[in-house]
């Protein structure tokens, strides 16, 4: 599968040596809550890793996740990703929502929501060009989602549906890749499927951090499983 590369990047002399992720004493909440879902946390995630963010409903997972896409503002602390301030390097950073974050019933063909994986490069006026179609494509081919091209996406089931945000994530090309549950009611058959996609991210070298209920990925698709209990973050299995 051909990543598309664009010239827009958030680069800088040294930006490629920095972590892809650092957590300096990070305090996460929502406006209007007194009290922060998570705070304290430090972690330091270098290129080309890939992690798992386990922990129960409500632990913080999405609320993490969020905070790395630049999607929540910090209560405290600071974020660096890719070696810039959360929030500056879009064009890197790819982020899968769970599936209940996304409205279905927006009418939209599955074609064109693959593409919308390529907002953040385009802007909203810019239409994508041959190469950029081409490589959608491809990519739907590969989640085997071609013979729904043309469907709604509220017509779609939600294991479909998920491999349809996977399916726009890869397209965004990016870095780091931020994935919220993205196994969620894809069927045994389709698990493979999306597992061997995730392994080739992995052996891309991309960074990913997925936050996940069940492991099953493999046992060594993770390089390391942080558990989120009681609003803060610790390793497993680490001293
Ligand atoms: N938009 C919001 N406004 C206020 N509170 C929120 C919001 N989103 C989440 N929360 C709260 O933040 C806490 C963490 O939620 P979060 O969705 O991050 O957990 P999670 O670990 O991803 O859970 P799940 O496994 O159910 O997805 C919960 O107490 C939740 O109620």
């Amino acid at each position: 599968m051909k990543t598309l590369r664009y010239h827009a990047t958030c680069g800088g002399h040294h930006a490629h040596e920095s972590p892809a992720l650092v957590f300096q004493n990070v305090a996460l909440g929502y406006p209007g809550a007194d009290s922060s879902v998570l705070s304290g946390l430090n972690l330091t995630l270098d290129r080309g890793r890939s992690i798992a963010l386990l922990g129960d409903n409500g632990s913080g997972k999405s609320t993490l996740l969020k905070s790395i896409a630049g999607l929540l503002r910090l209560r405290q602390g600071k974020i660096s990703v890719l070696g810039h301030a959360v929030g500056q390097c879009h064009h890197q950073v790819a982020y899968l929502p769970q599936h209940r974050d996304i409205d279905w019933d927006f009418p939209i063909s599955v074609q064109r929501f693959v593409l919308t994986g390529l907002y953040i490069h385009l802007g909203w006026f810019r239409r994508p060009g041959r190469v950029q179609r081409k490589a959608a494509a491809e990519i739907l081919d590969r989640l085997t989602l071609t013979s729904l091209a043309e469907r709604r996406i509220n017509e779609l089931s939600g294991g479909q549906q998920q491999r349809l945000l996977l399916a726009r994530t890869l397209l965004h090309g990016a870095d780091l890749l931020l994935l919220d549950e993205p196994f969620n009611a894809v069927d045994a058959e389709n698990r493979a499927l999306v597992r061997g996609v995730l392994r080739g991210l992995k052996a891309e070298g991309k960074t990913l951090v997925t936050a996940t209920h069940e492991l099953d990925f493999g046992e060594d698709f993770f390089d390391a499983r942080f558990r989120l209990t009681d609003g803060s973050l610790t390793e497993e299995g680490a001293p």
